[in-house]
């Protein structure tokens, strides 16, 4: 599991921590993990060329301690100083091992005077690390580092801890942030480094490990083995109805396609059979592709709503009759008021989710963990937030965030299959806030091994599901 804890948080585990350690252990531990990092990444030390970006903080410490680390190596280090109170302990250590410190205006000015105004010094260096601010920063820049990072335009970043500018608790970002190829952080993740936008400034991540004793998370993401540990499997004894049965009700003469992806999702094989509900005509169809599929019957959960069109609001109805959790999709969404406080998981993408809270739908697109965690609380149900990285919330405040999937997975049909999927674990016996989470990660993750790099149908994504449960069960 990754687990991300909130700046309050880590905090508080920093402070419990220090108390037991000398003065400097934890920036020193912090520090020589970034080097190690960095020097893997430069593939060694002598020669190679790096610039610290270093704000007031501790955050610019780390950049500093880990630059002397790095000019022990035989790196060239020139820190940029972006304010005047810059950690005194890590100038005085970069400068004793050999690294250059002046102020940041100096350098853009200098770089700027070589290469033209708003012009591009940065073909010098090999690397910049990210020192401007840490957990202890406002989002947006400065100017001075704006203009820094502009004069080293083209050069790979590597964020100390977090993207400097973004919200470290919500990911939000308003006003310039930076872009790292890589951050490298300490003691645990950080909710930006999952939620969108900041989670895309990130680029890879790594955990170096503080030693910090942390709290349950804010907010996580599943990894293969909490999916592997969480999937249902058919016992020695097990029959089709022990295994659970899903029905579909999605589909209409207007959407026949919406129920065959649907019922395409919910036959992954993880429950023991798939009803169908519907349009005869649809049914037809469903048969060509999966003749197991019968008809209407006891079931012990339902996924409503893609491509309903109007039938909804009965679709939803009917399903609520039966006292089993349901997956509300699509036109059902408009429906969703009805569910309130029964097991259920809505699947909204932003669009439909700004529908059902009535905001813009930029707004649910700047602020995913805020409004994902509303709309959870105000239906007293799970809602899962489809987007590049997909936001599951319960009503209790827990969130998982889903980093599996490829922007190929943005195609027409993708989310009936994620409903049916979801289904198909809720009839097994998942609980809503698992099935939801568990459903997402094998969905994007199910759509990179259907890529292999390129496009794909949604079809492809239930078609790959198998192969791709195989090999979570057999690791
Ligand atoms: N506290 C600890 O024991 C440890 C802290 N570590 C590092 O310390 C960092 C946190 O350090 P700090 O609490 O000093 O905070 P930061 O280094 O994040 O800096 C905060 C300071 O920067 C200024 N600032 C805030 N927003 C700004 C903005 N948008 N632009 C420019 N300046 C801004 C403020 O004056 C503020 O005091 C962590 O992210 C991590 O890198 C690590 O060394 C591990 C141990
Ligand atoms: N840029 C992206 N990267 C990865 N996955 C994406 C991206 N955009 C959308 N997705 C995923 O694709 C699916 C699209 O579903 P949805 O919006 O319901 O489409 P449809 O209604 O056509 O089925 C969701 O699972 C979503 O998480
Ligand atoms: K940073």
């Amino acid at each position: 599991m990754i687990r991300a804890h909130t700046v309050a948080q880590v905090r508080a585990a920093e402070a419990a921590l220090m108390a037991t350690l000398p003065e400097g252990t934890l920036m020193q531990r912090a520090a020589h993990g970034l080097a190690h990092v960095v020097l893997e990444t430069l593939g060694g030390g002598y020669g190679r060329r790096v610039v610290a970006l270093v704000g007031s903080g501790d955050n610019g410490g780390d950049a500093l301690h880990a630059g002397a680390v790095l000019a022990r190596r035989g790196v060239q280090v020139e820190a940029w100083l972006l304010s005047t109170q810059a950690h005194a302990g890590g100038v005085a250590a970069l400068r004793a091992a050999g690294g250059r410190v002046l102020p940041a205006a100096e350098a853009v000015a200098a770089a700027r005077g070589r290469h033209g105004h708003g012009g591009t010094g940065g073909g010098h260096w090999d690397l910049v690390l990210d020192g401007i601010v840490g957990i202890g920063g406002k989002p947006g820049l400065r100017p001075e580092a704006v203009a820094a990072l502009e004069a080293l335009a083209g050069v790979p970043v590597v964020a100390v801890d977090v993207p400097s500018g973004v919200d470290v608790d919500t990911g939000e970002v308003d006003g310039p942030h930076v872009r790292a190829a890589l951050t490298v952080t300490f003691g645990t993740h950080k909710p930006c480094h999952l939620l969108d936008p900041a989670a895309e400034a990130c680029g890879a991540l790594t955990l170096v490990d503080i030693g910090l004793d942390l709290p349950e998370p804010d907010v996580e993401a599943l990894q293969p083995e909490d999916v592997a540990a969480l999937l249902p499997r058919p016992g020695p004894q097990a029959h089709k109805y022990t295994r659970g049965v899903v029905g579909v009700r999605a589909g209409s003469a207007t959407y026949p396609g919406a129920g065959v992806l649907s019922v395409a999702g919910a036959a992954c094989g993880l429950a023991g059979m798939v009803r169908y509900d519907g349009d005869a005509a649809v049914l037809e169809l469903v048969h060509r592709g999966h003749p197991e599929v019968i008809g209407p019957g006891r079931v012990q959960a339902w996924v409503v709503g893609s491509g309903s069109d109007t039938g909804a609001e009965v679709a939803l109805r009917a399903s609520l009759a039966d006292d089993v959790p349901l997956v509300v999709d699509a036109d059902a969404l408009a429906h969703a008021d009805l569910v309130r406080g029964r097991p259920a998981v809505l699947t909204p993408h932003a669009g439909e989710l700004a529908r059902m809270l009535g905001v813009p739908r930029a707004e649910v697109e700047q602020r995913w963990l805020h409004h994902a965690r509303r709309a959870a609380v105000e239906h007293d149900a799970v809602v899962l937030l489809k987007a590049r990285h997909t936001v599951v919330a319960a009503p209790d405040g827990r969130v998982r965030v889903t980093t599996t999937g490829t922007p190929w997975l943005a195609t027409a049909g993708a989310g009936d299959v994620l409903g049916g999927l979801i289904g198909a674990l809720l009839a097994a016996g998942l609980a809503p806030y698992d099935a939801a989470s568990v459903g997402s990660w094998l969905h994007g993750a199910a759509a990179t091994l259907a890529s292999g790099g390129g496009p794909l149908v949604a079809g492809d994504v239930a078609e790959a599901l198998g192969d791709l449960v195989a090999l979570l069960v057999a690791a």
